[in-house]
């Protein structure tokens, strides 16, 4: 272990901040100019909780995204992507770069049977969130000394799903023609997602200003309503950030992949290799988020970032409509793989997935429980914050094996799809860059919350995500 001595005087502020807030993580969120009131202060100087939504909100004065301007785009742009994505992949030519793009007619975005059947898929995932069965677990400690609970009942969720979807097919309902109503479907969630995100900014001016997330008070309604004011919203029990973060999309995305899969069948009369390939890799990247829910309740979106249209949209219309572009691409483009392509494919899943996967649990673990046989014998550095941080296993390997993992998967989901195109490696391309960005903004908290034992690790385990590169 090394010593914090050294960095101990870099971190004054954070002890006196742990001090000042018993049991509180303020640390996760220290990366924020903040401007409190002077009622906040006496509250957390008192260790008391602030129950009431009288007093002024914290004002955030650091912006992400490219701020107001930035948040603007993104919300006007990204449901038009996804429109434009959607409707490349289905045409003939499937390329990105012609002019003019093959948007559909009007006429074709909106379908009142994919305004049903969104409703019956909400409506199904909200009763399966209900159901009383798998164990219940608390988040991490919030500003106020509470810990919030949560159902882990995701796999079962997931599990019923399938039974259901399967049951679906057996009966002969005409699963595949699901193919044809993408685009109104998308659309349909675009809606969802808007309507959400407005009842999300609304109602956050009535939840009291311990619950605000401290990055999305800057008083631009713009920002504010994309980057998500409210840290959890809910409606009683129903946590309505953490139902959307791995349910209706993350399932919904696999189940669209088993329609892509039936349309294939349905024109080529079996399913092609590489379609088998792209279903089984997500699937398995789905099921093993949803195995592993309890985990997260710690990732920065749960932990960190308010519930605005961001995660709203991401959840809810980019996770399912373009992470299984793939899929939808092989129905029209078909591509057949030689068996060897085929095994070098499975291998490269396997070996993102087994580093992603043992970081992923190792970090896990080691927060849970640094004295587990496990992670007990690793390296660590002392933080002032009384945490450690691991320096050798896989975290020692580079400052995030979990991302290198995971993007070895997502190229592995891509190659099916062969080198004709680049649509097939949209989500490759878009998952590196968010994967750089979502870096950067860790290492800012990080910075913040361990000062000099953060130096120190940074030191030691100098690269990012890729080993001598990057
Ligand atoms: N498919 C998708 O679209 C996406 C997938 N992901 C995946 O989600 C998973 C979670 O990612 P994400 O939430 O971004 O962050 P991480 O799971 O990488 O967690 C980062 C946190 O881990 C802790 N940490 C960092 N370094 C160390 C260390 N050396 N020792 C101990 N703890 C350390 C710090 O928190 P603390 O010290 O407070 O514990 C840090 O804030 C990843 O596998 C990622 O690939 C993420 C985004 C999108
Ligand atoms: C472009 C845009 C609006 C982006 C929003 C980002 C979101 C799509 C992603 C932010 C973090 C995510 C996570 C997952 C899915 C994508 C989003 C929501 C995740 C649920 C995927 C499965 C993983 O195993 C995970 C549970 C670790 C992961 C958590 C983060």
């Amino acid at each position: 272990m090394i010593g914090p001595a050294s960095a101990r005087a870099g971190y004054q502020g954070h002890q006196r901040q742990r001090h000042r807030v018993p049991h509180a993580h303020w640390t996760d969120d220290s990366c924020c100019k903040l401007i409190l009131t002077g009622a906040e202060e006496r509250m957390i100087k008192s260790g008391n909780r602030m129950k009431s939504s009288k007093h002024k909100s914290p004002h955030t004065t650091d912006t992400e995204f490219g701020g107001v301007i930035g948040a603007a785009c993104i919300i006007v742009f990204l449901p038009l992507t996804v429109l434009f994505l959607l409707s490349v992949c289905v045409s003939e030519e499937g390329s990105v770069f012609r002019w003019p793009p093959p948007l559909p007619p009007h006429s074709d975005l909106y379908d009142p049977r994919a305004v049903f059947i969104i409703t019956v898929w909400f409506s199904t995932h909200i009763l399966l969130y209900l159901l009383p069965v798998g164990k219940v677990s608390e988040g991490l400690v919030l500003r106020d000394g509470s810990r919030l609970k949560y159902p882990i009942n995701g796999f079962h969720a997931l599990c019923v799903t399938i039974v259901l979807v399967c049951m679906c097919v057996c009966v002969g309902l005409p699963l595949a023609h699901l193919y044809d109503l993408m685009v109104p479907l998308a659309v349909c969630a675009v809606g969802v997602a808007f309507l959400l995100s407005l009842y999300l900014y609304a109602r956050s001016f009535w939840a009291p200003v311990h619950a605000l997330a401290l990055g999305g008070n800057t008083g631009n309604a713009v920002y504010d309503f994309f980057i998500g004011r409210e840290l959890n919203p809910r409606i009683g029990l129903f946590d309505l950030k953490y139902f959307c973060e791995l349910r209706p999309g993350l399932i919904g995305w696999v189940v669209l992949n088993a329609v892509m899969l039936m349309k294939e069948v349905e024109l080529h009369g079996s399913p092609s290799v590489s379609m088998l390939l792209v279903n089984a890799f997500q699937l398995l990247y789905v099921t093993d988020a949803l195995w592993n829910e309890e985990a997260v309740l710690s990732t920065m979106d749960i932990v960190h970032d308010g519930f605005g249209f961001m995660l709203a949209f991401g959840d809810l219309v980019w996770v399912p409509f373009t992470y299984g572009l793939q899929a939808a691409f092989l129905v029209s483009h078909p591509h057949t793989l030689t068996p060897s392509s085929a095994l070098a494919i499975i291998l490269l899943n396997g070996i993102g997935y087994y580093v992603f996967r043992k970081s992923n649990s190792q970090k896990n673990q080691f927060r849970r429980d640094p004295t587990h046989t496990s992670v007990r014998n690793l390296e660590t550095i002392a933080t002032a914050t009384g945490k450690q941080l691991l320096v050798s296993g896989w975290w020692g390997f580079v400052r995030h094996p979990n991302y290198l993992g995971d993007l070895l998967m997502a190229l592995a989901w891509s190659l099916p799809c062969g080198f004709s195109h680049i649509l097939p490696y949209f989500y490759v391309l878009y998952f590196s860059v968010l994967l750089v960005h979502r870096e950067a903004r860790d290492e800012r908290q990080c910075r913040a919350k361990y000062g000099a034992a953060w130096q120190v690790y940074c030191s030691r385990v100098p690269y990012r995500i890729i080993p001598y590169i990057y």
